[in-house]
């Protein structure tokens, strides 16, 4: 195993996330990969090459397992002796809440019961919360109600992400869950007890999901190499499979280290669809770049064999990351740039970085949950209504859900780099911080004249003892409030204690 790499998160150049013109660059050449010089090898060696639209669809989409046998993983879920797995064999289907992180097969887990269904005449149904709107929703439960009491045919409702559903949405779904008209799976990333109604949660089945360990993306990534007729280098067998051109056709063949495999399945992070993703794009951007100058000839020639090596799968797995990455580096990426141009007052690139996360599928409420943090950390006293602001748009963001809620964050985030700023409370807070720290040996102790007396005895100890009732005196009061061995103490003007 590559001991020293850190899954999906290897140096990528900080310069790149922040400029624009890199990011469509990468991009650009992302599209010309897809389309590009690779695509005729790709199109025509690729799983499910027959079907019409085969080329549009991403190589994690056309590897989806159909049938539980080709389900990896995941056993303390599904595996043999699961209640699960019973049911699911049985196909009594009960409402489920498909809870794991991205890329572990969740939306998998949805097909395959999917698959399972249509045999038994059960309709199913997708939804996906980022763009349902709640009139789907109920349009999806009128027909279900027709079905069951026209034809008595059950429906399955699964909505991907449900997390991102609001309270009222959910609450839409809630009774016709309980009657029986739908079948509810949810799946999401988030845990459901903090994003799901607890009454819905309480109708439902949560199954946990687990990021696919290491050998479980080396077989998936296997069966998806094999389908594309690529051939794994052993690397114990020092050969240069470039030199030998025994290949009469016209295609090339693919070659690819075994140790690329390993190394792309760890750095996947138990993430299937950025294993998947990665592959694809390194074989395409090694096809694409195929061509090859000969000195002696003065022409290009395309060579009959290609390798694709360690590198190229970092390479491939860095690009599919940057764009379908929602839940790692660039997540906090933007996060820290959006909190950087408030703080800076810089209206414009605050509202760039909002809408580049909103645009990107990013959870408004996260975004909601930094606002609350910037109110107090940077502009604290300098205007107290700011939490005001961040807590109201973080309900509201709660109330309406995407897409309506943009506008709230848009508001709040501009009002935020207008406003005028001062760390002046969260800076002192983290000088007291450091000083409880760094404190040696026992804590000082309450000084006995802030201590309440609510007992004799405790009275009888000197506890609160010549203590003064502020209201009863008119002019200032001489008191000391810190500890004894404090005295003197200004955390609002130094920086240690
Ligand atoms: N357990 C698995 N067995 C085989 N293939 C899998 C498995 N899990 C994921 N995959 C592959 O990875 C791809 C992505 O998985 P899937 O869409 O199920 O992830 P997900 O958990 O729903 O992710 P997200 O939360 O990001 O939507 C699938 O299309 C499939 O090719």
């Amino acid at each position: 195993m590559p001991g020293q790499l850190t899954p999906l998160l290897w140096a990528s150049g900080e310069a790149e996330h922040h400029d624009t013109r890199a990011w469509q660059w990468k991009a650009a050449q992302l599209r010309a990969a897809w389309g590009g010089g690779g695509g005729g090898w790709w199109s025509r060696n690729q799983p499910g090459r027959n079907s019409p639209n085969h080329r549009l669809k991403p190589l994690a989409d056309k590897m989806r397992p159909d049938a539980l046998q080709d389900y990896i993983g995941q056993s303390r879920a599904v595996g043999q002796e699961t209640l699960l797995r019973s049911l699911l064999e049985t196909n009594e289907i009960p409402s489920l809440i498909l809870w794991g992180p991205p890329g572990c097969g969740k939306t998998t887990l949805a097909h395959i019961i999917a698959n399972n269904s249509k045999k038994h005449s059960i309709r199913f149904v997708t939804l996906s919360a980022t763009n349902a709107k709640t009139n789907d929703v109920r349009d999806v439960i009128k027909q279900a109600q027709n079905e069951k009491s026209f034809f008595k045919r059950k429906t399955i409702l699964f909505i991907d992400e449900i997390h991102r559903f609001n309270k009222s949405q959910q609450d839409t779904f809630l009774p016709h869950v309980e009657c029986g008209t739908i079948t509810l799976i949810g799946a999401t990333t988030e845990n459901p007890s903090f994003q799901v109604n607890a009454a819905l949660l309480s109708r439902c089945r949560v199954i946990v999901l687990e990021k696919l360990p290491v050998e479980a993306m080396v077989t998936i990534l296997m069966r998806a190499i094999n389908s594309l007729g690529i051939h794994v280098l052993d690397s114990s067998r020092p050969t240069d499979p470039l030199s030998h051109s025994s290949n009469s056709s016209s295609e090339p063949s693919v070659f690819i280290e075994d140790k690329a495999v390993d190394t792309l399945a760890y750095l996947s992070d138990g993430d299937a669809r950025a294993g998947l993703n990665g592959l694809q794009l390194a074989v395409l951007a090694r096809l694409s770049s195929r061509k090859m100058f000969c000195k002696k000839s003065g022409q290009t020639y395309s060579p009959s064999r290609v390798l694709i090596t360690e590198n190229d799968v970092k390479e491939g797995l860095q690009r599919s990351h940057i764009l379908y990455d929602r839940a790692g580096e660039e997540h906090y990426n933007c996060i820290s740039a959006l909190h950087k141009a408030m703080r800076g007052s810089d209206q414009n690139a605050s509202l760039y970085w909002l809408a580049r996360m909103l645009e990107g599928g990013e959870d408004p409420l996260y975004v909601a949950r930094r606002l609350v943090r910037f109110a107090s950390e940077d502009i604290g006293l300098a205007d107290p209504s700011a939490l005001t602001q961040a807590v109201a748009a973080y309900q509201g963001c709660h109330f309406i859900g995407m897409p309506e809620c943009e506008v709230l964050l848009a508001q709040c985030v501009v009002y935020f780099a207008r406003a005028p700023k001062s760390i002046e409370v969260y800076s002192a807070y983290n000088n007291v911080k450091a000083c409880l720290r760094n404190h040696q040996g026992p804590l000082p102790p309450v000084p006995l004249h802030l201590r309440n007396a609510p007992t004799r005895l405790m009275k009888d100890l000197g506890y609160g003892k010549g203590y003064k009732y502020n209201p009863m005196y008119s002019e200032p009061v001489d008191q000391e409030y810190l500890p004894e061995e404090l005295r003197g103490v200004d955390f609002f003007k130094q920086r240690r204690c």
